[in-house]
């Protein structure tokens, strides 16, 4: 295994993204939800990802290098305490996990049923997050004029607002996991999804990636409103790092998968967004990746896609090294997951299974002080 800085990654590790993904990726990595925010050029991805050098230039929206947000005490040992009177602690065992005081309100109704992927004990982890931390940078002004930049010194305001999304973040993943992400809005589930793709280079910390990844982090990253669905699988399957003759291959079972019809042929701009979730999922659980990312990628298929995704998952499970997934359905989370996080404001709050995570979560989010504005779990 290579160790690459971010600035220089390359293909020889695990997920190799071509210029089009990275490209493609640009608008989700710098969705910003500060004004001024710019998107940022993605880069490769690698097997080791480490922060890149300190004066690596930082566009703005970007994640950053430098700066001390690195928390010395981070990672899984690491116990935020965002909200008084509420701290499960960030590596609280299992059977610890605080119980709920009421249900949860996505509670699983069905019997759960236990995954039992195969794991050797042996093997190093899949995935090694150490230290993780990620900053955006973003400027206030989109054109940022020197007549603003004046006033700003003159009120002694800086013009770069600092956003730190990921702070000392540490856990390892084991073959055969399949690890839920929970946290509330803005915990930074995205932006960690996002490093592991390779998309967005740490600030500061290392994670280490065995195998290929394959991410579905959004939906149509990597796809092209203009393109047909067909062409867009072209895309998609390029972007993910195969070859053409490799794309052409997988392309009818990836169809067939999509169920998608004529409207393969018809471009992506007039598909529901079930429907180009459909397509970018069928592309991904496609690329049989050792890895997979998934990213709230399954909200909008209807129930009969989303059971043949839930089937699809595992039987990739079975011979993928790990999967991520990111959602806010803590029943998904419980049904489609054997091991979970628990994130809030760029901390580790809690691992465990999904079932204490959720319920740690859930509780937290009743006696927590934004319990009211939070739409989802
Ligand atoms: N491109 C960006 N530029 C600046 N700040 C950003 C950018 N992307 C995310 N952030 C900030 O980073 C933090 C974590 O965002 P992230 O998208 O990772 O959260 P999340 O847990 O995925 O949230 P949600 O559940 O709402 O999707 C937030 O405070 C967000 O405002």
């Amino acid at each position: 295994m290579s160790s690459l800085s971010a600035s220089d990654m390359d293909t020889q590790g695990a997920a190799r993204r071509t210029d089009a993904q990275a490209a493609a990726d640009n608008p989700a990595v710098a969705a910003p939800d500060a004004p001024g925010a710019e998107p940022q050029a993605a880069t490769d991805s690698s097997a080791v990802v480490e922060a890149p050098a300190a004066d690596a230039p930082a566009a703005d929206g970007s994640a950053v290098s430098g700066e001390g947000a690195v928390s010395d005490e981070g990672g899984a040992a690491q116990a935020a305490t965002p909200q008084p009177g509420d701290e499960p602690p960030a590596d609280a065992p299992v059977e610890d996990a605080p119980a709920p005081e009421t249900a949860p309100a996505a509670a699983v109704t069905k019997p759960r049923i236990e995954r039992t992927y195969p794991v050797d004990p042996d093997a190093p982890p899949a995935v090694s997050v150490q230290d993780l931390t990620i900053t955006y940078r973003t400027t206030f002004e989109k054109v940022p004029t020197i007549k603003s930049a004046i006033v700003r010194l003159g009120r002694g305001e800086r013009a770069v607002r600092e956003v730190h999304a990921l702070q000392g973040l540490t856990f390892d993943v084991m073959e055969g996991t399949a690890l839920g992400i929970i946290g509330a809005n803005g915990a930074g589930k995205s932006t960690l999804m996002r490093a592991l793709a390779g998309v967005l280079p740490p600030t500061s910390g290392r994670i280490e990636v065995r195998g290929e990844i394959s991410s579905l982090l959004s939906l149509g990253v990597g796809f092209n409103g203009a393109l047909s669905g067909r062409e867009n699988v072209m895309l998609g399957g390029l972007a993910q790092g195969l070859t053409r003759a490799q794309v052409a291959e997988r392309a009818e079972e990836i169809a067939e998968f999509a169920e998608l019809g004529d409207f393969m042929d018809l471009p992506l701009r007039t598909y529901s967004a079930g429907m180009a979730q459909r397509l970018a999922f069928a592309v991904s659980v496609h690329m049989e990746p050792d890895i997979l990312l998934i990213d709230e990628a399954l909200s909008a298929g209807d129930a009969r896609f989303k059971n043949k995704a839930a089937a699809k998952m595992d039987e990739l499970m079975s011979s993928a090294r790990a999967m991520f997934l990111v959602s806010h359905s803590l029943a998904s989370i419980r049904e489609l997951c054997n091991d979970a996080i628990w994130i809030h404001e760029g901390r580790l709050m809690m691992r465990g299974t999904p079932q204490a995570c959720g319920d740690a979560y859930t509780r937290f989010l009743e006696v927590g002080e934004n319990a009211f504005t939070l739409e989802d779990l």
